[in-house]
């Protein structure tokens, strides 16, 4: 396209082979990403035509949804379905040749948080993997989709995917987030905002004083969960921050090649006077530390607030599904979010379980205990960031204030291996969705960041951490 363009158009242009007339679009894939639980058909699909991986060099392949998080899993998945799962990628990677992260190797770990890790996952690239919060690695300035299995077999045996450009959409949050606002509060507020179909046929990108001001980590945090606000992915231009992170990453270019792409990467910024079909603008000094309150990532409220009254929604629709979600999360309207007592604690998953988060946690939690009412469980998001977070003395931290500490994985983000909430268990969890069911059978899931989640597990109610 010419004129001003924005970052998105300028990675879709420079990864489009071939457009027809329709619009549908063949794009140049440069990393794909694959796990256990979306894999299997799409390589048995390979077999059933004899075809091969076309590009094994830019596929990995990582376990993470089934692998148990116990101390002892290196003696085998007791679980049947999850080890025919985990060792069906085993056999996959194997046959076709692509590198493979099993659960014993320290490199395993949550894919999105691998990605990053590895170096895998670069500014520029289109990424994808047969998983929705694929939308992580556009922290880098990379396009970053998750695909469907049959899109991942084409992947596999074509290194191209079909599609259609989607509109643009800025979320521009202005201004310095409070002390106690974090990462995670701000892509809440966002989706809270803009609602769950707020992002449908977009690509969001984010700018601003608050997120430039962001880690890396933080980005990812904002990136990762712009699936939640209906967006087909989520961007942010790398600036020296992104290359800082980059540089020194075991798959990342070295010497003249990363001076090559770094003088790439400067120019995935987008054009002054670029067109985008929806903005939207948010001040991060307004915004509070942030709790669910229902089962939608939509349904979020300020720590300080009170549980809302559906009858206050005019949409007879919206009205009847919130009352829904407050029945199945056990709460009355008008209830304070602090007199809210929990059960359990998760921190992890792809959203906030790298080592910055583990940090912020220790940082609540040193010299502190879990109330006797809470099971709280710590579960870093790889075994690089256990490593680190063991290297700087954070387990010995948790571990003292009556943490569980574990092993790598998905773990209690999604009920797909042994970790999971009973029926009417109320957990503070720093994972992204709060789906009916999500972590585990008529489990009830608050999302909320690291520091938030921490204090609550020291509490055994929500606190709001700006008053600590
Ligand atoms: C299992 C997988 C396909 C799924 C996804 O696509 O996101 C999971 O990671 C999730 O978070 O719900
Ligand atoms: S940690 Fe949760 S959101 Fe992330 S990939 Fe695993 S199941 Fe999906």
């Amino acid at each position: 396209m010419t004129g001003p363009r924005t970052l998105y158009d300028k990675i879709w242009d420079d990864h489009l082979v071939h457009q027809a007339d329709d619009g549908t679009c063949l794009l140049y894939i440069d990393r794909h990403l694959v796990h256990e639980v979306t894999s299997p058909q799409a390589f048995e699909g390979l077999r059933l035509s004899n075809r091969t991986v076309r590009a094994p060099e830019k596929t990995l392949a990582v376990v993470d949804h089934n692998v148990p998080t116990s101390p002892d899993r290196h003696l085998g998945i007791k679980n049947e379905e999850s080890r025919i799962q985990v060792e069906a990628l085993a056999k996959n990677a194997a046959d076709f040749g692509v590198e493979y992260y099993s659960e014993n190797d320290k490199r395993q770990g949550i894919v999105h948080i691998v990605g990053p890790e590895q170096g895998f996952t670069l500014p520029g690239m289109t990424i994808v993997c047969g998983d929705s919060h694929t939308s992580t690695h556009g922290a880098f300035g990379a396009l970053a989709h998750g695909i469907g299995t049959s899109e991942v077999e084409h992947v596999l045996a074509t290194q191209t995917l079909i599609q259609k450009k989607a509109k643009n959409m800025l979320v521009r949050v202005d201004g310095v987030a409070p002390a106690g606002v974090t990462a995670k509060d701000i892509i809440l507020a966002v989706i809270g905002e803009i609602g769950t179909a707020g992002g449908n046929g977009h690509v969001i990108e984010f700018a601003g004083e608050a997120i430039e001001a962001l880690s890396m980590e933080g980005r990812m945090t904002i990136c990762n969960m712009t699936i939640e606000g209906g967006a087909r992915a989520g961007l942010i231009a790398p600036d020296q921050k992104t290359f800082d992170y980059i540089t020194g990453k075991p798959r990342a270019p070295k010497g003249a090649a990363l001076d090559m792409a770094l003088d790439y990467w400067k120019t995935l910024q987008t054009d002054e006077g670029a067109h985008y079909d929806k903005v939207v603008v948010l001040n991060a000094a307004d915004l509070p530390p942030i709790v669910s309150w229902g089962s939608s990532p939509e349904d979020v409220i300020s720590v300080d607030g009170v549980v809302p009254n559906p009858d206050d929604i005019k949409d007879a629709n919206a009205r009847t599904s919130k009352w829904r979600a407050l029945e199945y999360m056990g709460l009355k309207p008008g209830t304070k979010i602090t007199d809210i007592t929990l059960d359990r604690v998760f921190i992890g998953s792809c959203t906030n379980g790298r080592i910055e988060d583990l940090r912020a946690v220790a940082k609540v939690v040193e010299g502190k205990k879990v109330a006797s009412t809470v099971d709280a469980m710590i579960v870093p998001g790889s075994g690089l960031v256990k490593e680190m977070a063991e290297a700087e003395g954070l387990d010995k931290i948790f571990i003292d204030a009556g943490f569980d500490w574990r092993e790598p994985g998905c773990s209690m983000c999604l009920a797909m291996n042994d970790d999971r909430l009973k029926p009417e268990e109320r957990c503070a969890s720093t994972s992204n969705r709060n789906f009916e069911g999500r972590q585990g059978f008529k489990g009830r899931t608050h999302l909320v960041s690291p520091a938030m989640a921490a204090a609550a597990a020291i509490a055994g109610h929500f606190v709001d951490i700006r008053t600590l």
